[in-house]
């Protein structure tokens, strides 16, 4: 297949599939289809995230990270690879490298309170950690997760339709699934001189999850690498959301479908003092999930190009890479 090189990501309006109109839903399906096999990104507008809860969210994400240090690591949680709570300056690295990120971050997870007693998956998770000083950070922060977890289930059913599998192929897989909405701070640097010479925001990476819906970011820096080396500036609307593929789906999907090489670049010397805040929702599925690859995605010019493996075996290998779990 020629591979489209586009130089923006494509929009789409996700009330294109959801409003009910057979011919919209399938030109939404088709052209998220066709992003996905090549540039693995789209950016969405109607995704049902008001702006009021986007504001109230990042406002309250900033006051967190002005709190001191000593206050932030009394929500340091290592003995869970960090994966609710708060995760301090360097700790993480892209795959490959040790260089850590300049970002520090907090993770919410699926809240406990929503499971039902009878689903073991409640056995698997960790509570959420709630800091004290921030009373609304709760509220705020359980329906912003609940907001983009149903905009992904939405997209994950344009997924499958364009995978040619059932609708609701996904449904089951990520109810309650281990799903983290990250809120990154990408913090100022004084003195650039002070921080390593390679160290950057985000190194590049891919995602490890099925899908990622990332909210505006404050700034840019945002890029995502181009099938032919280029790196292409990422610039969401206020209104949009961008969802791109992670591995798991890759993975899945025998790589038909792609998850692109990403970054966060920093900024001119003189403004690396400046902060630098956004929010992306990881959509993971229930550890259980069979990532084997589709068979429908395997013929003599596509063989099979990897192992087969559970999605917690998956995520359990790359958070080691990361450097978050021991
Ligand atoms: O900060 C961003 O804009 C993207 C962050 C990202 O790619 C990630 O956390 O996986
Ligand atoms: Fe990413």
């Amino acid at each position: 297949m020629t591979e489209i090189l586009y130089d923006e990501i494509p929009s789409l309006d996700l009330a294109d599939f959801t409003s009910g109109n057979a011919e919209k839903k399938a030109a939404f399906v088709k052209k998220l289809g066709e992003a996905y096999q090549n540039i693995g990104f789209v950016a969405i507008k109607n995704h049902g995230l008001s702006k009021d809860l986007q504001n109230n969210l990042y406002a309250t994400i900033q006051e967190f990270f002005s709190l001191p240090d000593s206050i932030k690591t009394k929500y340091e949680k290592p003995e869970i690879g960090f994966q609710r709570g708060y995760t301090g300056k360097g700790k993480e690295h892209a795959k490959g490298r040790n260089t850590g990120d300049l970002k520090e971050f907090y993770h919410i997870g699926q809240d406990l309170g929503f499971i039902p007693d009878t689903d073991p998956i409640r056995a698997e998770y960790p509570e959420n950690v709630w800091p004290e000083e921030l009373p609304k950070f709760r509220e705020i922060g359980l329906e912003t997760y609940r907001t983009l977890e149903s905009a992904g289930k939405n997209m994950l059913r344009a997924i499958a339709l364009h995978l040619e599998l059932p609708e609701d192929f996904f449904e089951e897989k990520v109810i309650y699934g281990n799903s983290i909405l990250r809120q990154i701070h990408y913090f100022p640097i004084e003195n650039p001189d002070e921080v390593p010479a390679d160290a950057v925001r985000a190194a590049e990476h891919g995602d490890i999850n099925l899908i990622t819906l990332l909210m505006g970011a404050s700034a840019d820096g945002l890029q995502v690498l181009r099938r032919d080396g280029k790196w292409i500036p990422i610039t969401a609307l206020p209104d949009q959301l961008v969802v791109n593929v992670g591995d798991m789906l890759e993975r899945l999907t025998n790589k038909k479908l792609k998850s692109t090489i990403h970054r966060v670049v920093n900024p001119a010397r003189e403004m690396m003092h400046t902060s630098r805040y956004s929010i992306p929702f990881f959509m993971h599925p229930r550890s259980e999930m069979d990532l084997t690859c589709l068979e429908s995605c395997i013929d003599e010019d596509h063989p099979k190009q990897f192992s087969d493996a559970t999605a917690g075996e998956f995520l359990d290998e790359r958070l080691r890479e990361l450097g978050l779990k021991k």
